[in-house]
């Protein structure tokens, strides 16, 4: 469940923005659209507690997380927020699989290997498992990050724009991927898109 109220931060004295409220149930989705600059990204970063805002409130699970100090944040986030953003953050020199490895290590989660593989099978990158970061194309990292944000099962998966660079076949993966997983574990998907296709899939969408 999550819920904002009167959300606002600006980057600099000009560029105040205001963000409508959200509020969902257990299991709700969102998906978030708007022209280019109009604060989507900004609006994710708030609530994976990456920008502290201007002024509001957010509550995850009825947890009032704007009010947490930086430890209790970086906490939270490794334990209950998944995110997927264009940009990822991955250790280069590692191998896919040890990506996933130290994630699970880090967020003080349990999860077998049989559901490590059965989520980079369904993703299309089981092949790839052994590779280095550094030896992916574009797409394959954009679905090893989503593999990534989603293994220990999150309360919030956050993902910025997931399919921007991949074909129609793995965009359909990766959707289907992130709302089984959201439904699996009764966690909010919550999802930026310039992709219309992807709308009406959602449960609620504000245009920014
Ligand atoms: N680090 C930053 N410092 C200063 N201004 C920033 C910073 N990041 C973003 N902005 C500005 O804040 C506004 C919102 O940016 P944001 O990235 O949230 O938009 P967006 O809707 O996600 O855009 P796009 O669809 O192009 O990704 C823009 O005007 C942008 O120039």
């Amino acid at each position: 469940m999550i819920q904002t109220k009167n959300l606002e931060f600006s980057y600099h004295s000009k560029n105040g923005m205001k963000f409508p409220d959200i509020s969902l149930d257990q299991e709700e989705d969102l998906v978030i659209i708007g022209d280019s600059g109009k604060g989507k990204t900004t609006l994710l970063k708030l609530l994976s507690l990456l920008l502290k805002p201007l002024s509001g409130e957010i509550f995850i699970n009825n947890t009032a997380i704007h009010t947490f100090s930086e430890r209790e944040k970086d906490n939270f986030r490794r334990k209950h927020i998944g995110l997927v953003f264009q940009k990822s953050n991955f250790i280069q020199s590692l191998s896919l699989i040890e990506n996933i490895q130290a994630k699970i290590l880090f967020s003080k989660s349990k999860v077998e290997s049989s559901a490590i593989k059965t989520i980079l099978e369904d993703l299309g990158i089981a092949d790839l498992m052994h590779q280095r970061m550094f030896a992916l194309s574009e797409g394959q990292k954009q679905r090893a990050s989503i593999a990534l944000a989603v293994i220990n099962n999150p309360s919030i998966i956050l993902a910025d724009e997931p399919t921007s660079s991949l074909d129609d076949t793995n965009s359909r993966k990766v959707i289907n991927l992130l709302k089984a997983t959201a439904k699996r574990s009764g966690s909010n998907l919550i999802l930026v898109t310039h992709d219309k296709r992807i709308v009406p899939e959602f449960s609620k969408m504000i245009e920014l």
